[in-house]
């Protein structure tokens, strides 16, 4: 066997050295040929196949190189001695190449590649329909003849698919909203897009931890989740209802989401929609790995039919709630969206116009959203945002004051405990307290402390007594605004009702 290599190898040698002694010897037509021969012949003894994928195909760039380029990066940054770094536009992340005529080794399955850049100097242009670079630039990719058909199958899939991801970590996440109100702009977009940098984390937001893991487990669930999607028969797509109290955190919960994720955000103003066509064409231009946000939804959505729908006992077989009263089912032919359309954008054949892609909607009322919205499949997770609770406002103090259990005294955890689950105060309203006193952070927790007692024991009053404090709360909304009070903003106390309390 040892022969064998050993005779393989002399033959080789031997090959190399013809193809250098042809360079000297032969004119250039029979060089040509000859080389060819050769290499052929070598080929055919070599147990290596090569792949050239060259930066510029033709006349068109080659997404397969860019890919490989960026796929490389993430190895080359640890094992490379010699990098080249670039940044691309609309991204804040640095990325490392492979320098010029540098290889490095990648595993796939097991099977061991060989990864080559070569740039060599580009000869001298006759004409072209548009100028090419000075240097040819291209990777060569080495693997063992007996691995190409799997490299062929799912190695180059699997790089254009990390290449996206990379790409897609490294750029700026945006924020699209539709608020131009129908108009497209010059390349036909209905969405306008600014950057995305909303700071609010999982780690920042003041929520119950077992339910703050499940939400993540769930999103993680999810994104990971395209074979199962496939498996299932299902669309790839989730959707979740955030209600509660103002100021409990849902906006704050969807930026953590997108943040988390990566994930951009369309953020759909229902109100700047004429009609169900234009729902569905906002629809179809949203890319995959997003969320899109309807917030407020029970202030958005056509009122004329729900009211009317609210008339009658709700019920999704009904055709009026799944139609919308007075309209065809599927269109409403006017200029504003119906129910029907509102739902066929979150679950129907076009909702699956694209794929991986979160629906979120916010409500302060989710007894005033119609069941058929609410139902498995098209917002297949209620999350509550609830007021602050004690693990909340852990949370809060740990992050605004860099308080946790061990730095703060035991008695006035202990009240803090005991007060918070009956206050009822929103995680807004603590962080006000702690951001105004930051300075102080004793004084922040004793004011807080403070804030918390008052509403505890008002709430306590209400319990006692719910008429007087009712009719107190009704009094003081009639003055303070006409509108339609809700039991949230009855629960939300004036800044003028705790001087009160606290002169009382
Ligand atoms: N759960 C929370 N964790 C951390 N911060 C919070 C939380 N809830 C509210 N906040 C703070 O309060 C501010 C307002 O919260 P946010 O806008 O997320 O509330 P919301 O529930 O969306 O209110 P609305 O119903 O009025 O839209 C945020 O900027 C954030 O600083
Ligand atoms: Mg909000």
């Amino acid at each position: 066997m040892k022969e064998y290599w050993t005779s393989l190898a002399s033959l080789l040698g031997v090959l190399a050295f013809c193809q250098s002694l042809l360079q000297v010897i032969f004119p250039p037509e029979l060089r040509f040929a000859s080389l060819k021969f050769l290499n052929r012949v070598f080929q055919l003894f070599s147990s290596y196949c090569y792949f050239d994928i060259t930066e510029i195909d033709g006349v068109n760039t080659n997404e397969l190189y860019n890919a490989v380029q960026l796929y490389l990066s993430s190895s080359v940054s640890i094992t490379g001695n010699r990098l080249s770094l670039t940044r691309a536009l609309n991204s804040s992340a640095i990325t490392c190449g492979l320098s010029n005529n540098d290889s490095i080794v990648d595993t796939f399955n097991g099977v061991m590649v060989l990864w080559e850049h070569v740039v060599t100097q580009r000869q001298a242009q006759t004409f072209s329909w548009r100028p090419l670079p000075d240097e040819k630039r291209g990777f060569t990719l080495r693997v063992k003849k007996k691995d190409k058909p799997l490299i062929l199958d799912s190695y180059l899939d699997y790089i254009m698919e990390k290449a996206n991801e990379i790409r897609r970590l490294n750029q700026d996440r945006l924020l699209y909203t539709n608020s131009r109100g129908g108009s497209l702009d010059s390349r036909g977009h209905p969405w306008e897009s600014v950057p995305f940098k909303h700071p609010s984390t999982f780690d920042t937001l003041a929520m119950d931890p077992v339910k703050k893991k499940e939400i993540m487990d769930d999103l993680k669930d999810f994104a990971s989740g395209q074979l199962f999607y496939q498996k299932t028969g299902r669309a790839w797509k989730r959707g979740y209802l955030l209600y509660g109290p103002p100021g409990t955190g849902k906006s704050s919960m969807i930026a953590a989401m997108a943040n988390f994720l990566s994930y951009d955000i369309y953020d759909l103003e229902l109100t700047e929609v004429h009609n169900n066509s234009e729902l569905r064409k906002l629809l179809m231009k949203t890319s995959s790995k997003s969320i899109i946000v309807i917030e407020d939804i029970d202030c958005s959505i056509n009122l004329t039919n729900r009211k009317k729908n609210s008339q009658s006992t709700k019920n999704y077989y009904d055709p009026e709630v799944r139609c919308g009263s007075g309209s065809v089912c599927g269109e409403d032919g006017g200029n504003s969206i119906t129910l029907s359309g509102l739902l066929n954008f979150t679950d129907g054949l076009w909702s699956c116009c694209g794929s991986e892609r979160i629906f979120v909607f916010t409500t302060n009322h989710i007894e005033k959203l119609d069941p058929a919205l609410l139902r498995s499949g098209r917002m297949d997770m209620h999350i509550y945002m609830s007021y602050c609770s004690y693990p909340s406002l852990m949370i809060l103090l740990k992050n605004y004051l860099e308080y946790d259990e061990a730095k703060l005294n035991d008695v006035i955890l202990k009240e803090l405990e005991e007060v918070v689950e009956k206050a009822n105060m929103t995680p807004a309203d603590v962080s006000e307290v702690l951001i105004k006193n930051r300075r102080d952070k004793d004084k922040a927790v004793r004011e807080l402390l403070e804030a918390l007692k008052i509403r505890a024991g008002r709430n306590l009053k209400r319990e006692k007594n719910p008429n007087e404090v009712e009719e107190e709360e009704q009094e003081k909304r009639a003055l303070e605004s006409p509108k339609e009070g809700s039991e949230f903003e009855a629960e939300t106390c004036s800044k003028e009702e705790e001087e009160e309390e606290k002169m009382k």
